[in-house]
């Protein structure tokens, strides 16, 4: 204080700047086939993505990978393993670092529900040599890599 007025201290904190994410998509496999959703979220809007979303805080990638699908589809997932990683700068916001995931539906029987209908417009089976047109960009970049999620027999 100084001649009785309090002098008041800027609080305002800098505009963070952005930071790339963790993601976690899953290969869900089905036979040959693999579950493809068209997406509504803005980035990668209509294209034909892997269900998955953002790593948590304490996370793992497989209870991430089984969180994620129940909450999009509500299939509950088995054998889940580690694929691999890639680096995606999908725009000049987006930055995601992506794990991948394969596994299989406990039940083949049990039917994908589209739950989270303002992110996905439905979700499908693919043949993995018939795959829908666009795919999301990190995918198409890893299916014209000669990328292939199948266990090798
Ligand atoms: N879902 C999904 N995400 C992918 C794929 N490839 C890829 O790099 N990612 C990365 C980019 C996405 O920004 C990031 C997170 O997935 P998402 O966009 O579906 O996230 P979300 O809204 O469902 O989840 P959340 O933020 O609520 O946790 O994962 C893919 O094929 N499917
Ligand atoms: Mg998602």
């Amino acid at each position: 204080m100084e001649n009785g007025v309090q002098q008041t201290q800027a609080t305002t904190t800098p505009p963070s700047p952005p930071m790339p994410k963790v993601g976690v998509a899953v290969f869900l496999l089905n036979g040959s086939k693999v579950l493809l959703g068209k997406r509504l979220s803005a980035v990668g809007h209509s294209t034909f993505a892997l269900p998955g979303g953002h790593l948590e805080f304490g996370e793992s990638f497989e209870e991430c990978a089984t969180r994620e699908v129940k909450e999009e589809t509500g299939l509950i997932i088995d054998k889940t393993e580690y694929l691999t990683v890639t680096n995606n700068v999908i725009s000049e916001k987006v930055h995601t670092v992506c794990v991948f995931i394969r596994a299989v539906p406990a039940d083949i029987n049990q039917k994908p529900e589209t739950l989270e209908p303002e992110k996905c417009a439905g979700w499908d089976w693919y043949e993995w040599n018939n795959l829908p047109k666009p795919l999301f960009g990190p995918l198409e970049d890893m299916v014209q890599s000669g990328f292939n999620p199948f266990p090798t027999t």
